[in-house]
């Protein structure tokens, strides 16, 4: 359920390189290219860290999602399928497991 939530807003994402930038708040992202949207999900990701350390989990609930919705315009931008990013973290769940952090 939530994975699909993901795909179809990666669908969505795609889809709005078509939109009108008036229309699309993702639109002008893209048109403003891949650096201007690594720098948005730069920003969201320091926002999730300090919801995560001073915030409610409802606030850190909410940075998560622009922080989920960034990387996905980002992938977008570089032109890389959200699929392709599944795939890695399907492959790493069917290979052993690395050692964690040593003591
Ligand atoms: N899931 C999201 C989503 N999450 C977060 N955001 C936007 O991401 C921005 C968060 O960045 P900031 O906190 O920096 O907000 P901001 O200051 O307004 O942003 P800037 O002016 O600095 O760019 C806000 O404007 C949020 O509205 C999103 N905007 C759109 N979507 C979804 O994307 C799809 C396409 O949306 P449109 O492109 O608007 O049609 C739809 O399904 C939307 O629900």
């Amino acid at each position: 359920m939530a994975d699909d939530t993901l795909s179809q807003l990666a669908r969505i994402i795609k889809e709005r390189r078509e939109a009108s930038a008036e229309s699309s708040y993702t639109r002008t992202l893209l048109d403003a290219g891949p650096a201007y949207c690594a720098r948005k999900m730069g920003e969201e990701a320091i926002e999730t860290v300090i919801a995560a350390l001073h915030d409610s989990d409802d606030a850190l609930k909410l940075e998560s999602a622009d922080l989920l919705y960034h990387l996905l315009v980002l992938l977008e931008a570089r032109d890389i399928p959200y699929e392709d990013v599944m795939a890695v973290l399907a492959q790493r769940m069917s290979a052993p497991t690395p050692a964690g952090p040593q003591e």
